[in-house]
């Protein structure tokens, strides 16, 4: 189902421009995928429609690419939950204040994932222990789990 995206703001949009310039989702990278993860719900979600030059299989998306917007809406997530966990508004009053890298992050891939078709991801925090977050993922197409991911972001020290 389509987002409503109208009164909320983007997780990746609330970097400041100086660590905006990641491939899969940063705004200041012109060449970038620009991926946009939102939270909903205590819940995170983001939306991406990969090009047909992303091919695997004919009519099925390349896993790397899956697995790079699982990336960054891994480290999106994080952050997120960390700002929920902290009382730091994602309303677009402040910059997040929050900066965090992957460590480690681990994809399964259950189904073929159907090209053409807007692909969902979504984040469930699983817990934060210091500086570690660790976020459980899914990534559907056409309402079908095509594959499932979890990431441990770090928390960059200030
Ligand atoms: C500024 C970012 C803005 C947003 C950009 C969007 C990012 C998009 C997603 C990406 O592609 S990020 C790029 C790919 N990732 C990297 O390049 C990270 C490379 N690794 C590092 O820079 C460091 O290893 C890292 C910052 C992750 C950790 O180094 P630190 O020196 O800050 O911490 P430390 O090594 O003490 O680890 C902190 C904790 O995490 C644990 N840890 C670190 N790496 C781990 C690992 N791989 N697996 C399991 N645990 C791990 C480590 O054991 C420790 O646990 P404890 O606190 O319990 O002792």
């Amino acid at each position: 189902m389509k987002l409503n995206t109208k009164n909320l703001k983007a997780i990746q949009d609330l970097y400041p421009d100086e660590l905006a310039h990641c491939y899969g989702c940063g705004k200041m990278n012109p060449n970038g995928f620009h991926l946009k993860s939102y939270m909903v719900d205590n819940e995170t979600i983001a939306h991406f429609t990969p090009e047909p030059k992303y091919t695997a299989l004919p009519g099925s998306v390349y896993g790397g690419l899956l697995a790079s917007i699982l990336d960054c809406h891994g480290t999106g997530s994080a952050a997120a939950f960390v700002c929920e966990n902290e009382n730091i508004p994602l309303d677009g009053s402040i910059n997040i204040p929050i900066r965090c890298v992957t460590a480690s992050l681990k994809v399964d891939f259950k189904a073929p994932t159907q090209m053409g078709v807007a692909l969902e991801l979504k984040g469930k925090l699983r817990s934060i222990e210091g500086r570690k977050i660790w976020v459980d993922m899914t990534l559907s197409a056409n309402g079908t789990i095509c594959a499932s991911g979890e990431i441990l972001a770090i928390r960059l020290k200030d």
